[in-house]
């Protein structure tokens, strides 16, 4: 990346997201996660709560001129139900039961903020989970890999397994679309060139 371009913010705590950067040869020069409420209003649909959330994300981290801030938000979407990230093992088993066996969205908002102003984009993608037995179930739940991640799973992760069908993007459904990241990226002066 040339010396002039802008400095490159990561609004993210998710180690996905800082992964998925490096996957396209962004590597951000400061990590800055927005510490917001993310508890849905009441009757939010899910689309509208990613969006909502995600501006906030995006305005709730200090800027300074030059800077462009990234941020976004992976929600987990069973009809008109937002699943964010479970509380507890209980909440975690609640989410998967509702997803087993079933079809659900997964929406990605991102932002990127610069001098520009707001950009924003959404990734809706759908995945299906099979059917998960209650042996399965307990299997997954003590690999702990659902703690932190919208609607109690990672497709990246052990949860693949159950996993037959997804459309869509799969490294939104991790987090991060790169392809709309990318684009967003470019229009703000920051080319992804290092890709190797
Ligand atoms: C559905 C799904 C979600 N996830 C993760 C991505 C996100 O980290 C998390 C959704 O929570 P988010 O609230 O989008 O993000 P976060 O709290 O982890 O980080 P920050 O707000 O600081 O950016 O779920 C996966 O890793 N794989 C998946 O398949």
């Amino acid at each position: 990346m040339s010396a002039d371009r802008p400095r490159l913010v990561l609004g993210s705590a998710s180690p996905r997201r800082l992964e998925l950067l490096r996957q396209i040869g962004v590597e951000p020069d400061e990590v800055r996660p927005a510490d917001i409420d993310e508890t849905p209003l009441k009757g939010e649909l899910p689309r509208a709560y990613c969006r909502r959330v995600t501006r906030e994300k995006a305005e709730a981290i200090p800027r300074n001129p030059g800077e462009v801030v990234l941020v976004a938000d992976t929600t987990v979407a069973v009809g008109r139900r937002i699943l964010g990230k479970p509380a507890d093992e209980a909440e975690a088993r609640s989410f998967l039961g509702l997803l087993s066996g079933r079809r659900h969205r997964v929406v990605t908002c991102l932002a990127v903020i610069s001098d520009g102003g707001l950009r924003e984009r959404e990734v809706e993608s759908i995945v299906k989970l099979d059917r998960l037995s209650s042996g399965d179930l307990d299997a997954y739940i003590a690999t702990g890999d659902w703690k932190g991640k919208a609607g109690a799973y990672a497709i990246q992760g052990p949860a693949g397994a159950f996993i037959p069908w997804m459309s869509g993007s799969y490294t939104a459904i991790m987090g991060l679309p790169l392809r709309e990241t990318a684009r967003l990226l470019a229009a703000v002066g920051l080319t992804v060139t290092e890709a190797a």
